[in-house]
């Protein structure tokens, strides 16, 4: 019986989204936005030279088609080398560049609505938004208030929270509302309820998600820890994980897809680091049961390379993803199949620390080699329904 992976390498993107002059970062449109074809011309100019070097060495990647992907994405020749499996470059039509746009979209759920977003200035919350998250907390105000990196405003104002108490909440160019509290002080369990809290007031204004960003250490120490938890929309509709359930399938979430989907349609879901998240993998092509669907997310890209902009470390990243998923692929029976994308860009050659609206990669392994060409994001969700079986829009 057939089991499909689809793996989701977050903001591994290849440039040339047709609608990339109307997302920004700052005042800049990311038109021409390309993170992978960035980090590969950094590599081979030896400007990504930390903990690695030369040329970036992605062959598992490549052979199954992300050289091909890439020049298709971008209206370069497309290289005529043999590929292993099947690919294409997805192009999203949400209006949004984030995390939940892309993946739900990737399920087959196009986002049908505008998110609303903070604008960049300071005050960046409406008055009474910021009264309601300080009732909430218990608090006399909040700090921050603006648009800002999440690494650079604990680091700001880390300090000032341990004393005052009030919480760090911040937003950026994606619909979120973001709270950043120290893990002992403020304490982690109250930052989880205060964000579940106000969640259903922010997502009725649609902001796509309110996010705890839990930190520990002291001044010029402080440090965020693994405890993030996302409180996303309710998907306004089923999506390819409860196409998957209703047909009777297993669905296994690895990494954040439980919190992206609020876990709709999801029965059993890990967290933890990249490192962490591929032994589950792992795991799971060794054990998933037949006619299910296993939905990982690697955020570490994103998370700890793109908005920080750190070419070598997303260059590091991508050669140790590139050199566990291949031992992987082997390793897949011959009626499963492997799906690897993206759910946007977030080029760190880029000016800011937002996303960057690209195109996406759409590799396909177990399956014959064959051109998907130029496709839409919710193909994928397609890909995966056929492979498995079932019916894509089981309601009508
Ligand atoms: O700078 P940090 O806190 O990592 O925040 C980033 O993470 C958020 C959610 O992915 C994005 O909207 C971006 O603001
Ligand atoms: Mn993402
Ligand atoms: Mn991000």
């Amino acid at each position: 019986m057939p089991r499909a992976f689809l793996v989701v390498m977050d903001s591994v993107g290849i440039g040339g989204a047709p609608e990339a002059d109307q997302f920004f970062n700052g005042d800049v449109p990311d038109t021409g936005a390309n993170t992978l074809g960035h980090i590969i011309k950094a590599c081979a100019d030896g400007l990504a030279e930390e903990g690695r070097s030369g040329p970036l060495r992605i062959p598992n990647l490549m052979q199954l088609g992300m050289g091909q992907a890439l020049a298709l994405a971008v209206g370069d020749d497309v290289p005529s080398s043999e590929t292993s499996g099947a690919w294409g470059a997805a192009t999203e039509v949400s209006r949004g560049k984030d995390t939940p746009s892309g993946h739900w979209e990737l399920a087959g759920l196009p986002v049908p609505w505008d998110w609303h977003y903070f604008p960049d200035t300071r005050p960046a919350f409406p008055k009474e938004l910021s009264a309601l998250v300080a009732k909430a907390a218990g608090t006399d105000g909040i700090l921050g208030n603006c648009h800002a990196s999440g690494t650079q405003i604990i680091e700001e104002l880390g300090q000032r929270h341990l004393e005052t108490g009030w919480p760090i909440c911040y937003t950026s160019a994606d619909s979120v509302f973001q709270i950043a509290a120290h893990e002992e002080s403020f304490g982690l369990d109250r930052l989880l309820s205060l964000c579940e809290a106000i969640a259903p007031r922010l997502h009725e204004m649609k902001v796509g998600r309110v996010i705890a960003r839990p930190f520990i250490g002291s001044e010029g120490k402080f440090e965020r820890t693994s405890h993030r938890k996302d409180f996303a929309i309710p998907l306004p509709a089923p999506v390819l994980t409860d196409w998957v359930q209703r047909a009777g399938g297993h669905v296994y979430a690895v990494g954040k897809i439980g919190d992206i989907f609020s876990m709709q349609g999801i029965d059993e879901v890990v967290k933890g680091s990249d490192a962490e998240l591929m032994k589950r993998l792992g795991h799971l092509i060794d054990t998933a049961v037949d006619s299910s669907l296993t939905f990982a997310n690697f955020v570490e890209f994103d998370s700890l390379y793109g908005h920080r902009r750190d070419v070598s470390g997303y260059a590091r990243h991508l050669e140790w993803f590139d050199a566990q998923i291949g031992p992987m692929i082997n390793a897949l029976r011959h009626d499963d199949v492997m799906l690897i994308t993206a759910d946007h860009g977030n080029d760190p050659t880029w000016i800011g620390t937002d996303h960057t609206r690209e195109r996406v990669p759409v590799l396909v392994a177990g399956t014959a080699p064959q051109k998907l060409g130029l496709i839409g994001f919710k193909d994928v969700a397609a890909l995966i329904a056929a492979h498995l079986m079932v019916d894509a829009n089981p309601s009508s």
